[in-house]
């Protein structure tokens, strides 16, 4: 039989023959795109430099910096990816070409099935996500985030209290009084401080928070890779079915922490807190978009703040001489019988400048939140296409040499000698985080209060040395990246009782 005249080997042969071709197009069209676009590795054909990417992305597009410059392009598989590394070029796009860089990719998993799309930070650029960010926008501007400030003193207070209680627990007690329970529950809703970190609140509201970090980490839905899979039906597709059920239970959950903040508003009894702005002022938002909005700052600001804290504790442990004079300042001007407060701050430079160094010596978020293009672009000379995956690598941007010349020094001075020194750890542009206020108030205030009341120092082994803790490793948790667990020696600063404790 001669096969060439079989039907059936004429059709294969023709797909072949397509595939082929369309496969070849998209080589050349892809291989002709790299070479418009700003420079990068070479990779694989079709894949790219997907192989090429370690777990600590930001380290390599640091090292690529060196080899290629302040702006790399990728190919992730056929995507078009741009990594700015320099505060110049990332000023340049994300502030100043914001119309054509605020989108964010898609998050099917997190943004579109566990919060209905309701997530302000992982939501697309467009009209909801404008409503929702004007409306929460009254509650958190730098005005109406100072009226919360009593609300962040008398948590540092709790925070330091657990730390002297149980030194051992302090990276727990950072996580859940200084997240959860601390400032948040009581910024977002005027809820009073919670006594147990085991309140069954605290942890429904933890569980949200794990399940949004999970469904963010690369590879945890195959679903981000084929978006395709999102029309499967819920009985054919279980993750589907999961996620949408726990959007049920978690928009009853935070509609009724809504309401009963209404109910103590109609009484009269709601402290300032960002849930008063939106029901004072709820503009045109629903009832479920509202307690979403609300639901968001939780999402946002809870393991962030923490982790920054785990990151001050870190640098206190490794650089005593910066504790000492920073206790040296709370001696001169808040004393030794009282707590820190807000109204010292003007005349704690050195605690504000530490707020900053923690921020920019170990961002939390070392890439920040990914954007993407949505129109063609061309920069010095160099071609970005619509539907690129735009990242900023706030670790490279400070670790510039010349803005931060020591710039592996955590060395606080560096702001009172510079005081127009840019840090980026919020982002850029029509998407910069909308807690900052919020966050600087919490870090100035949980940093004062702890170094005012606690020392903090590397234990020491059988031999008298210090076991000091890794100045790099880290832990990526999806949304923030924290130190690996380190041991650290807390004590009272007024009663030196010394307790070794290990995270
Ligand atoms: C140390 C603490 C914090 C850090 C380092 C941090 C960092 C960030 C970063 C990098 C972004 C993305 C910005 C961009 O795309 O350019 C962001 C967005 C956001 N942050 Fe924060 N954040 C912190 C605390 C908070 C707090 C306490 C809140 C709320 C009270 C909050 C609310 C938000 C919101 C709502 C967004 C989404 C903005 C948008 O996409 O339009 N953040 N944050």
């Amino acid at each position: 039989m001669a096969t060439h005249n079989n039907p059936l080997f004429s059709a294969a042969l023709g797909i072949l023959v397509l595939c082929l071709g369309v496969a070849f197009r998209s080589l050349r069209s892809a291989a002709k795109l790299r070479k418009i676009m700003p420079p990068g590795p070479p990779g694989l054909p079709f894949l790219g430099n997907l192989f090429q990417l370690p777990q600590f992305q930001w380290l390599r597009f640091t090292e690529w910096k060196a080899q290629y410059g302040p702006i790399i392009s990728l190919n992730l598989g056929g995507q078009p990816v741009v990594v700015l590394n320099s505060y110049q070029v990332a000023s340049d796009l994300l502030d100043n070409r914001s119309a054509i860089y605020s989108d964010r990719p898609r998050f099917i998993m997190g943004s579109e099935i566990l919060t209905g799309s309701m997530l302000i930070a992982f939501m697309t650029y467009g009209d909801p996500w404008k409503k929702l960010r004007r409306a929460a926008h009254d509650g958190l501007t730098r005005q109406v985030s100072a009226s919360y400030t009593p609300i962040q003193e008398r948590e540092a207070s709790i925070l330091v209290k657990s730390m002297i209680e149980q030194p051992s627990l302090w990276d727990q007690n950072l996580r859940r009084k200084a997240s959860a329970a601390s400032g948040l529950l009581g910024i977002v809703y005027g809820l009073p401080s919670l006594d147990s970190t085991d309140d069954p609140l605290i942890t429904r509201v933890d569980d949200f928070i794990r399940r949004l970090v999970r469904a963010t980490l690369p590879g945890a839905f195959l679903v981000e890779i084929l978006p395709v899979m999102k029309r499967l039906p819920s009985w054919m597709a279980k993750w589907k079915k999961e996620g949408l059920e726990w959007h049920r239970k978690d928009t009853i959950l935070f509609q009724g922490i809504m309401n009963d903040a209404k109910d103590l508003a109609r009484s009269g009894n709601l402290s300032p807190c960002f849930a008063g702005h939106l029901i004072e002022n709820p503009r045109d938002l629903t009832e479920k978009e509202s307690a979403w909005v609300a639901a968001t700052m939780f999402g946002a600001g809870s393991e962030t703040v923490a982790a920054a804290l785990c990151v001050f504790i870190l640098a206190m442990t490794l650089y005593p001489n910066v504790m000492r004079t920073a206790q040296a300042e709370l001696d001169q001007v808040v004393g030794r019988d009282r707590m820190p407060s807000f109204s010292d701050r003007a005349n704690l430079p050195y605690i504000e400048a530490i707020v900053k160094e923690v921020l920019r010596w170990r961002p939390v978020g070392p890439l920040g939140l990914p954007r993407r293009s949505v129109k063609d672009d061309r920069y010095n000379g160099y071609f970005i296409p619509k539907g690129t995956l735009v990242l900023y690598n706030v670790w490279a941007i400070h670790r510039d040499p010349e803005i931060f010349p020591d710039y592996d020094e955590f060395r606080p001075e560096r702001y009172l000698e510079q005081p127009d020194l840019e840090y980026v750890t919020y982002g850029f542009g029509r998407r910069i985080c909308m807690g900052k206020d919020v966050a600087n108030n919490a870090l100035f205030i949980n940093i004062a209060s702890m170094l005012s009341a606690l020392d903090f120092a590397a234990p020491i082994d059988d031999s008298g040395n210090k076991i000091l803790p890794s100045r790099t490793a880290c832990v990526d948790k999806g949304l923030v990246v924290r130190p690996v667990p380190f041991e650290c020696c807390i004590t009272p600063r007024q009663f030196p009782v010394s307790t070794s404790s290990k995270v």
